[in-house]
């Protein structure tokens, strides 16, 4: 995919673009009902302008201000409310075939969880609180139409009081940890999945698929880790849990290829206090000293055999 030249014998290898455009969109219905977004777009494209490297000759370059300007742009033009994946694909897409020294174009946006409100019970018509996690998307395009696509969630954070324990794990000297059957479970979720669509004619063309795709992700990803709202689920280990989060996102849904989880481990230590004549506090599975550092770190990727991640 890289721009790379030969050059006295040497390789070179480069790309240019914009980082962190900003930008708001709001769409209205003939209701009265607006839909927004906030996105901040990255743009990256791999282009043959190496005389603006070598000869100082910068007639091949594409600006990154008007990589800037086509993003808000492509905004305007967007008539209907479009997810970031497909505002991402439709960029890449544009910088690919638009210019004619264009042969790859990677792009990534990250969304602001900007949620609608409800007063007295009812979703407000143009009303939006930011909520916590973040929806991120990252897409190379090449002029031949290849693509590849990845989402991710990030800072999904949750924890269960119960239905977790570590046990049987290796136990030599340096070895304080005792097993346990009951204990607090907490973890920030940031998961990447890949989407198996291979060119930008494969994608689905359903207004809003992959809004609605990151939504279900999301929702497969929390009922796993907690199980039924009665009773439910043991984990015997962030691994455990971990794994069986991967393998749910890619039972439910046959167009992801893979997905890597990144669970750290944010500790809920037992608190026992001593003093030399009694104890000022007992732990009965009650009170606990919260924290976030250190922390574990368990991370892991699944993928379908044929796919890469
Ligand atoms: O679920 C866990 N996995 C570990 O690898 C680990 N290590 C540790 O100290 N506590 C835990 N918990």
């Amino acid at each position: 995919m890289s721009s790379d030249s030969q050059l006295d014998g040497l390789k070179f290898e480069q790309r240019h673009g914009k980082s962190r455009v900003r930008l708001g969109r709001v769409w209205r219905s003939k209701q009265g009902v607006h839909f927004m977004v906030e996105w901040n777009v990255s743009i990256s494209l791999f282009s043959d302008c190496i005389n603006s490297y070598v000869r100082d000759d910068n007639s091949d370059i594409v600006a990154t201000d008007s990589m800037k300007n086509t993003v808000y742009a492509k905004a305007k033009e967007c008539s209907e409310q479009v997810s970031a994946e497909d505002f991402a694909i439709l960029l890449a897409k544009h910088f690919t075939s638009f210019y004619k020294q264009v042969t790859a174009a990677f792009v990534n946006i990250v969304e602001k969880p900007w949620e609608r409100v409800s007063v007295d019970g009812q979703p407000h018509q143009h009303g939006f609180k930011l909520g916590s996690e973040k929806h991120t998307t990252e897409v190379v395009v090449k002029k031949s139409g290849s693509l590849q696509l990845r989402s991710s969630i990030q800072g999904l954070t949750v924890l269960k009081t119960t239905k977790s324990g570590f046990e049987g794990f290796v136990r030599d000297r340096y070895t304080a940890l005792p097993d346990t059957r009951e204990r607090i479970l907490a973890t920030e979720v940031t998961a990447t999945w890949r989407y198996s669509y291979e060119s930008i004619s494969s994608v689905p063309q359903k207004s809003l698929y992959f809004a609605e795709r990151y939504a279900d992700v999301k929702q497969v990803l929390v009922n796993t880790f907690f199980g039924p709202p009665t009773g439910g689920v043991y984990s015997a280990s962030v691994q455990s849990t971990l794994f069986q989060m991967a393998k749910a996102v890619l039972n439910r849904f046959p167009d992801i290829s893979s997905v890597e989880l990144k669970l750290p481990n944010l500790h809920f230590l037992p608190v026992n206090i001593l003093s030399k004549e009694n104890s000022i506090v007992k732990f009965e599975d009650d009170v606990y000293l919260p924290t976030d550092e250190p922390h574990g770190t368990i991370e892991a990727s699944l993928s379908r055999f044929w796919s890469k991640m």
